[in-house]
């Protein structure tokens, strides 16, 4: 059995995040593989009219976790959800909760988020930065935590071109942001953002780079590690591959490909895209978990989940390869044959999104307005463009991570464990 797999048996774990993409793949694979887990406890939302309990039963019927059902049928009753906003300054945690997880948990995996690009700098501060800070609080207040494993991103100094497996200081103080947020009003806020976030490229990047000093401010007497993912596609093999839930990162472009929505994407054939499918994110999550919380490092190490020093992947091989998999299985309902190519400047960009985006979206709603129906597509075809133009910045340049504690990591592994988890190389 995994030396990791059998660390976490009889452990009580909290997951913050766990109804997310990143959250159900971490929950599936500590179900699966170490079903003999004392507890999870999951903090869920009230959302689209679901209790958190009903929330839980859909996650726990869906594909996902059929192979849980069969290596854990007792999974209902080792999944504890928990009320919670993480807007709210106390997480809105009844007393009773609260005590519970404070007297019981073992290692604490912080997923949760925004991952918005266009949020409004509130709201990011207010989960990405405040409630960090809140959760290591509690942290701070529980006698058998062993680990704390905080989820950032590997683009939250990517104002930097090389990146290092460290913290690199802010120039805002996150506790004078967070000040801030509480009396300064939206409009304010819109005037001085784009100022706060300096040459960070959106919100979310800033204020993950602002919760990683929270985490270096507020760690105490803390065994902290936090992991820097990039871009987190589909599962690769766990639990099963092409796994994904929604369109976040690459998914929303894939997908548009496979629609025949998207034709033309500006992009350079021979730079690097840092993609990491999220089974390999969580299996290095799983990892860096059993690492803290045996080995105990004297300090707060940074791992960098990264594939582009290891294993890289150019545009001009992705590009291709997804091209070839949207033809082979043919999504339902297409708008047109997938068929997509790069743009290497503004000119054509704007060119090839004018007659190969919005005309044909256009001449189609029409159609659909003379047969009665209601257009919809040029709003979708927006919505893409959109979409494209937030996530520009990460496409038309490239970054070097270090990945020397990822490294040191994987060697620290038994051969068991190596097999499984390093996918990387
Ligand atoms: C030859 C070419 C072949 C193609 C090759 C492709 C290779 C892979 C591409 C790799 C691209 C990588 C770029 C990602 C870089 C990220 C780097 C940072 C690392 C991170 O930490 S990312 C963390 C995760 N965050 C994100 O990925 C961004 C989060 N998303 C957003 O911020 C919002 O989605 C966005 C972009 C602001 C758009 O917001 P909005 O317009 O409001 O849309 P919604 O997401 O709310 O959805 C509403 C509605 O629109 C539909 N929708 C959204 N996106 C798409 C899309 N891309 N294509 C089609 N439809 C889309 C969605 O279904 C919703 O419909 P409803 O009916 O539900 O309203
Ligand atoms: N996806 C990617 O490409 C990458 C992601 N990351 C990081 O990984 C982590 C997980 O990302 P990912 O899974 O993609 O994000 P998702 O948006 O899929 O999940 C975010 C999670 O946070 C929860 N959450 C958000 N707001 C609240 C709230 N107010 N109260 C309680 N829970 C809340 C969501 O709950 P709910 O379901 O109720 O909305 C959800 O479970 C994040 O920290 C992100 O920065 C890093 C690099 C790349």
């Amino acid at each position: 059995m995994s030396t990791i797999a059998a660390f976490y048996g009889g452990k009580s774990i909290l997951i913050t995040g766990a109804t997310g993409f990143m959250g159900k793949v971490l929950m599936e694979k500590l179900f699966r593989t170490s079903p003999n887990l004392k507890v999870i406890y999951i903090l869920v939302r009230p959302k689209a009219d679901q209790t958190p309990q009903q929330r839980v039963f859909q996650i726990l019927n869906s594909k996902l976790f059929e192979k849980v059902k069969e290596v854990c049928p007792d999974v209902h009753e080792k999944i504890r959800a928990i009320s919670a906003d993480l807007n709210q300054s106390d997480f809105a945690i009844s007393k009773e909760d609260t005590q519970e997880l404070l007297s019981c948990t073992n290692i604490v995996f912080h997923c949760a988020a925004t991952v918005r690009f266009d949020d409004h700098l509130r709201h990011a501060v207010q989960l990405n930065v405040a409630a960090t800070q809140q959760l290591l609080l509690m942290a701070s207040q529980m006698p058998k935590l062993e680990a704390f494993i905080h989820i950032s991103t590997a683009y939250s100094n990517c104002n930097l071109k090389h990146i290092d497996e460290v913290i690199y200081p802010c120039p805002v103080e996150p506790k004078k942001i967070i000040d801030s947020m509480e009396w300064l009003d939206d409009a304010v806020i819109d005037e001085i953002a784009p100022k706060l976030i300096g040459d960070w490229p959106n919100a979310y990047t800033f204020t993950k780079a602002l919760g990683e000093m929270v985490v270096q401010q507020e760690s105490r007497n803390l065994n902290i590690a936090i992991i820097r993912p990039s871009i987190v596609g589909a599962t690769w093999q766990e639990p099963f591959p092409g796994w994904v839930d929604n369109l976040n990162g690459p998914n929303g472009i894939i997908i548009a490909t496979g629609k025949g929505l998207l034709r033309a994407l500006r992009a350079t054939p021979k730079d690097v895209l840092d993609v990491v499918p999220v089974d390999i994110v969580v299996n290095l999550t799983l990892a860096v978990g059993w690492y803290m919380a045996v080995r105990r490092p004297t300090s707060m190490l940074i791992y960098h989940c990264t594939s582009g020093n290891l294993n890289p992947c150019n545009w001009g091989k992705m590009g291709p390869q997804v091209l070839a998999t949207v033809k082979k299985f043919p999504f339902e309902k297409a708008f047109r044959r997938p068929n997509a190519d790069f743009t290497t400047n503004t000119i054509t960009t704007l060119y090839w999104n004018t007659v190969s985006h919005r005309a044909p979206a256009i001449i189609y709603d029409f159609c659909l307005w003379l047969t009665g129906r209601k257009p919809r597509m040029t709003k979708l075809m927006n919505r893409l463009i959109r979409s494209l133009s937030l996530v520009e910045y990460f496409i038309k340049q490239t970054w070097e991570w270090s990945t020397y504690n990822t490294e040191m990591l994987m060697s620290e592994l038994s051969p068991e464990d190596r097999r499984v988890r390093t996918a990387l190389t």
